[in-house]
């Protein structure tokens, strides 16, 4: 057991969980992370002293080797924030109650059996760093819906609405919030059309890009007065 208190982010590779990881570790922040596939940035994580584990959380057994690692190397946490996701479509050669239980695991089951396995972890953090977060990276969708990502915003919404519960019991030691983005980078695939369509749902007609998301993380774990709540970067989407 060794006795640092590390934030953890899922799904930390890549994107904006790469961004936070970084960001973090620049502000003094241990940082753990977790990968599904291999990348080139493990090697330059692992250089900058992030703990880099590999996990799936598409099953349960996955989920719970995790947990377990976590609470073999580390008595305290900083915080964690719930950042693994599977933005996976209604396609026409998917099976929709495979999609469903992959959305569910990746998106409500994990973070579920995290927060609560880490309880006393997260509580030991509080006392030890003077604050301890949980962070769940919902979706605008979550509140309206999405017509081609069915599972995937019935998945955020399920997380979205953890967010409330494990606010009340995990107060006043655990701030539980979400950060709710809409658009926040595109994907290398997506095409002229599609990239003007998504621009055109804001009123901010902006590609925020992954340091959005990094200030929005910064400002809850530095905030100490806000619980329950959902941070939206949304760009003003919803007075479009
Ligand atoms: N990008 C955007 O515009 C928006 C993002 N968001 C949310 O913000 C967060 C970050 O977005 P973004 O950086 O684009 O996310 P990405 O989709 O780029 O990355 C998510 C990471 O999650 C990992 N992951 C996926 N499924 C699993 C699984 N079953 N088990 C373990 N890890 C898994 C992936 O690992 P691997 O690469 O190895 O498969 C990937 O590295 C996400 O929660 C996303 O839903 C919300 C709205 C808009
Ligand atoms: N896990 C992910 N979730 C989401 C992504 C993504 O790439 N990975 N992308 C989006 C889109 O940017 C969308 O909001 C606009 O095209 C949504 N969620």
């Amino acid at each position: 057991m060794i006795h640092d208190v590390p934030i953890i982010i899922t799904g930390g590779a890549q994107r904006l969980g790469l961004a936070c990881a970084k960001a973090l570790v620049e502000d003094g922040h241990q940082v753990v992370i977790t990968y599904r596939r291999n990348k080139p940035s493990i090697v330059e994580l692992e250089e900058r002293g992030v703990h880099c584990i590999r996990a799936d959380f598409s099953s349960q057994s996955g989920v719970d080797e995790f947990i377990a690692q976590i609470q073999q190397r580390y008595n305290a946490l900083r915080g964690i924030i719930h950042n693994a996701s599977d933005w996976q479509s209604e396609a026409e050669d998917i099976d929709p109650s495979e999609l469903m239980e992959r959305m569910w695991y990746v998106h409500v089951f994990a973070p579920y059996r995290m927060n609560l396995a880490f309880e006393a972890l997260l509580s030991a953090g509080s006392v030890r760093k003077g604050k301890a977060d949980i962070i769940h990276m919902t979706d605008y969708v979550a509140e309206k819906g999405s017509g081609k990502h069915i599972a995937y915003a019935a998945s955020k919404a399920g997380l979205a609405n953890l967010t409330c519960s494990f606010a009340k019991r995990y107060a006043p030691l655990v701030n539980v919030n979400s950060i709710a983005p809409s658009l926040l980078m595109f994907n290398p695939e997506d095409d002229e059309e599609y990239r003007q369509q998504a621009l055109n749902k804001s009123l901010l007609h902006q590609e925020p890009g992954e340091q959005e998301g990094v200030l929005a993380v910064k400002y809850i774990l530095e905030n100490r007065y806000m619980t329950g709540r959902t941070l939206s970067l949304d760009g003003g989407r919803h007075l479009v």
